[in-house]
Parts: structure tokens; C-alpha cells; sequence
């Protein structure tokens, strides 16, 4: 049995991976009450007394959380927050790129943000490979579900005279471009534009590509090819089909997803690629991928428990 201490379970993240771990009579639970969830005292004991620690907090209460942590205690952390995505010692839990036997191996593991787990899926191995070039200038256009911004922009979505689509993000300096960058092995930042609708859950992440300005000029089926090659035999990420849909949907009432769909369209003449990826932000990109690494360290099938 493996003592897990969800730091944050009465947030968003911490609740779905709450939600996807009832039942699973591998893992015992360590809980605070309401009144000492917040109490630092609490939470070291606890910290330090559980096997795997999951953090879903802001990120500045993340690295405090991993502060509290003695070093001689055998506590792994996954930390849900940005607070370790670049940091030096931490494994970036994001096992169909890093390998699934590093982040078992981990002692400190930052999952992925959710916008960068789609650009990050459909961008690093392609990058990795050679086929898209390390230097090009990259975009990504993104829309995700109101639960992306936690308990804060849930309420603002859920009180009443809700926006029907908020774009942000104009200062450039989110949060998410370093590890984007970082985990792609980009040598430029990317331009990223991100907005939110309100729908509760999920999101698509966009990269446009001008396929015949590049040197190599790579087809839009070359690169879909590869995709298809890279994840074989995975049953989280999967590449859809050649053939282009007349749109796609977030729905309203999404239920949880722990997959990730990727897809290119390519235009005919072969100038342009639309490389996409479908997921939820709570799922793949926040509770869902805790699940999947939780299940790794504990030695456990990587998909157990998941909602694919
Ligand atoms: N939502 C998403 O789609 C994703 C979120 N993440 C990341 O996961 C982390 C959690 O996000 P999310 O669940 O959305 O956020 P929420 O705001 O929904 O939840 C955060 C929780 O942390 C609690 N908290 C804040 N400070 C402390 C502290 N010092 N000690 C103990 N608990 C504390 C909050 O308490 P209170 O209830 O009192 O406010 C709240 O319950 C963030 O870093 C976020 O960026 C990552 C990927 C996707
Ligand atoms: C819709 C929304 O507000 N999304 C959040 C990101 C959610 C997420 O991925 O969390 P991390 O920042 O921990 O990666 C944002 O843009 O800041």
C-alpha cells in the first residue's frame, strides 16, 4: 500500500485526482481537515510521513511545500504547479518524451502545464527528430476550459455575466514559455495566445506552420507519420487519421479525458500545416498525467486508474 498526501486536495486539480484514485486499493490516502489544511505544521508531518506527495498548489505554496520536506525522508513529490518545470534536479513528468523509466526512477518530478502538453507533444519529437527545425519562429494558438485558471476564474466563469471569450496572455511573458521552450529545444521563445471560453474542461492548442518556408520543407503526412511512429503503443497519446474535419469542438459538459488527441492538416500544394492537439486541461494536462506518474513511481501500470 502507498501513502499518497494530495498538498491542495480541496483545489481543482487536487480534487480530480482525488476523484480518479477512489477505489484504487494500492494507494492509502493521508487527508487534513479543512481547519489545518492550510497549517504549515500539518503539512510537514504529513509531507514527510507519506511515501508520494502530490502538489496542487500555487506555485509559490509549492515551493514551500517542498521546503518543509527533509531531504533524509524517502518522500517523492509531483508537483502539479510551474513553480519546478525548468529546474535543475526535478524530472519534467512527461513520460511518452522524457521516458517512462526516468520519471519511475524520480525523486522530484514537475509535471507538464497543460498548454505545454499540447504544444510540447506535438512539437518536441517532431523537433527531436530533425523534421521541424530547432530555430524556426513558432506560434501557438490555444483555447481552454474556464477550470484551467483554478478556483479563481471557475467562480468568475460560474457567477453570473461571464465573458463568452477572453483572450490573454498579451504581455508575452506567461508562465508556460519557458518550459515550451525548454522541453521542445527551441532556441527562440514562442509567441503564445492563449483564451479561455466558457466551457468547464478541455482545450486545443494550435501550431501553425509555413511547411515550404522551412529548408527542409517536411509534408504535412511526413510529419504525421512520425508522430504516429513516435507514440506507438501508446494508449494516452494517440494521431488521428489523414482526412480533414469540418471543425472541432470543446464540448459544454466534457467528461473527463485522459488522453491526448494529435492531428496535421496539411492544405493541398503543401505550403501550410495546422499541427493539433486536443486534451483536457484537467486530465492529460494536470490530474490524469499525476495519475499516470503516480502509477510509474509506485511501480504500478502506467494506465491504471486513467479515463482514456
Ligand atoms: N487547473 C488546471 O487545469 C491546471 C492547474 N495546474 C496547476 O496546479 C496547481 C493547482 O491548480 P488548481 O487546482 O487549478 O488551483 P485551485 O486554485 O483550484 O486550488 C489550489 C488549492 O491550493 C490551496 N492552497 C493555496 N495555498 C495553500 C497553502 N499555503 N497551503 C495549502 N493549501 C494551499 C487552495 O486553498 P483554498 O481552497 O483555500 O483557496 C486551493 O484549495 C497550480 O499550480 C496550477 O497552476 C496545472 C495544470 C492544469
Ligand atoms: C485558463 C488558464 O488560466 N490557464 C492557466 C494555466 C493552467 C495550467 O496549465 O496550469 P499551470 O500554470 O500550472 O501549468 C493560465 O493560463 O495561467
Amino acid at each position: 500500500m502507498h501513502k499518497v498526501f494530495i498538498d491542495g486536495a480541496a483545489g481543482t486539480t487536487g480534487l480530480e485526482i482525488a476523484a480518479r484514485l477512489e477505489g484504487r486499493s494500492e494507494f492509502a490516502l493521508i487527508t487534513l481537515d479543512d481547519e489545518r489544511r492550510k497549517d504549515a505544521s500539518a503539512r510537514r508531518e504529513a509531507l514527510n510521513e507519506t511515501d508520494v506527495a502530490i502538489l496542487c498548489l500555487p506555485d509559490d505554496a509549492a515551493r514551500e511545500a517542498v521546503a518543509l520536506i527533509d531531504p533524509a525522508s524517502g518522500t517523492r513529490v509531483i508537483d502539479a504547479s510551474s513553480a519546478h518545470r525548468t529546474a535543475e534536479g526535478w524530472c519534467y513528468g512527461f513520460p511518452e518524451l522524457v521516458g517512462a523509466d526516468r520519471v519511475a526512477d524520480a525523486r522530484r518530478i514537475s509535471n507538464p502545464g497543460c498548454y505545454p502538453t499540447g504544444f510540447l507533444a506535438l512539437v518536441a519529437p517532431l523537433v527531436r527528430e530533425g523534421l521541424l527545425p530547432a530555430d524556426w519562429p513558432y506560434t501557438v494558438n490555444a483555447v481552454s476550459g474556464y477550470s484551467g485558471g483554478g478556483k479563481a476564474l471557475i467562480e468568475r466563469f460560474e457567477a453570473g455575466g461571464a465573458p463568452a471569450f477572453r483572450a490573454y496572455g498579451y504581455d508575452m511573458a506567461h508562465k508556460h514559455l519557458p518550459e515550451m521552450k525548454r522541453h521542445a529545444g527551441l532556441e527562440h521563445p514562442v509567441i503564445f495566445a492563449p483564451a479561455v471560453v466558457p466551457a468547464y474542461r478541455g482545450m486545443i492548442v494550435e501550431v501553425p506552420l509555413h511547411l515550404g518556408a522551412m529548408a527542409n520543407d517536411p509534408s504535412a503526412d511526413t510529419l504525421r507519420d512520425a508522430l504516429r511512429a513516435f507514440y506507438a503503443g501508446s494508449k494516452v497519446v494517440t494521431v488521428r487519421d489523414e482526412g480533414v474535419p469540418g471543425e472541432l469542438l470543446l464540448e459544454q459538459d466534457a467528461a473527463p479525458w485522459d488522453g491526448i488527441e494529435l492531428a496535421v492538416f496539411g492544405n493541398e500544394g503543401g505550403w501550410n500545416a495546422r499541427l493539433v492537439a486536443r486534451l483536457d486541461n484537467l486530465g492529460k494536462g494536470a490530474s490524469g498525467a499525476a495519475v499516470q506518474n503516480l502509477n510509474l513511481l509506485c511501480g504500478l501500470p502506467e494506465t491504471a486508474g486513467l479515463q482514456l
